[in-house]
């Protein structure tokens, strides 16, 4: 059967211009064709889950639109400020400047850093970006206050249960102004009713202020919550769903 080829999208009827436009994404892994010409927009605003069976392309489809890994072919276009940027053609540097000042991550693992305070994992992410201690700082404790861990800052990660760690995950990926925040299974680890607060702690800091979220989940709970389902299987959109009551 023939494949089309990438192309425009039918146009939308979502209020708001696209943030990211996807084209013709395709990404090899050896013989694993984890994605298969996807082409996909995400609305400024939007919150979207990406879901689907294990190995479907979910995680490689989050890394190729952050800028993480780059497609064997295809754009990832990025509309923000003042005006279009193609991720997937970005030097190295110029893609994790881009990171570091437009997008957020909160992933299960990896990104917080363990010898550091609740406070200094907040505050990295604008010292990176240039920002003085102090400022840095005083910005990283009106994050943690926000989100209900006003009192913790001085304690490092271990001393934090897996909800607060997650809070701190969202305060590290919003502080900087993240205009997209990806989130990669942010409740994978937690019980049910923690699960619950972080997700709408996540959905208020974002689209609750005009921000996109992009969620990696197999939460049918996760999912539910977010404004639009995307489903992928073998590197491919199999369905695309918005849903009435959802958050933005
Ligand atoms: N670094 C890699 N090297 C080789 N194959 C890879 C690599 N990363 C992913 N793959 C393969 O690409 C396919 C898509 O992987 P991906 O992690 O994107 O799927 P996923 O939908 O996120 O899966 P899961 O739900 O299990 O996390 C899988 O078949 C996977 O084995």
């Amino acid at each position: 059967m023939m494949t089309p080829p990438p192309g425009p999208l039918l146009p939308s009827a979502h209020p708001t211009p696209p943030v990211l436009s996807a084209r013709g994404l395709t990404k090899t892994y050896d013989t694993t064709r984890a994605l298969a010409e996807l082409s996909l927009d995400i609305h400024a605003g939007e919150s979207v889950a990406i879901m689907g069976p294990s190995g479907g392309g979910k995680t490689t489809l989050l890394h190729c639109l952050a800028g993480i890994i780059t497609p064997d072919a295809g754009q990832v276009v990025l509309q923000h400020g003042h005006g279009a940027t193609d991720v997937a053609r970005l030097s190295d540097s110029a893609r994790s400047a881009l990171r570091r000042s437009t997008f957020g991550f909160v992933f299960q693992q990896g990104l917080l850093i363990p010898e550091l305070t609740a406070l200094e994992n907040v505050a990295v992410a604008l010292m990176l970006l240039g920002v003085d201690r102090a400022a840095a700082e005083h910005s990283a404790a009106q994050w943690l206050a926000a989100l209900g861990l006003g009192g913790l800052e001085d304690r490092r990660l271990g001393q934090l249960s897996g909800g607060q760690a997650q809070r701190v995950a969202i305060a590290r990926a919003q502080v900087s102004g993240a205009a997209v925040v990806f989130a990669d299974e942010p409740t994978g680890a937690l019980d049910s009713s923690t699960s619950a607060e972080v997700l709408d702690l996540l959905l208020e800091s974002t689209t609750g202020t005009g921000r996109t979220l992009v969620v990696v989940t197999h939460d049918d709970d996760v999912a539910r919550r977010c404004a639009r389902t995307v489903r992928l299987r073998d590197g491919r959109i199999v369905s695309d769903s918005r849903h009435a009551g959802a958050a933005a």
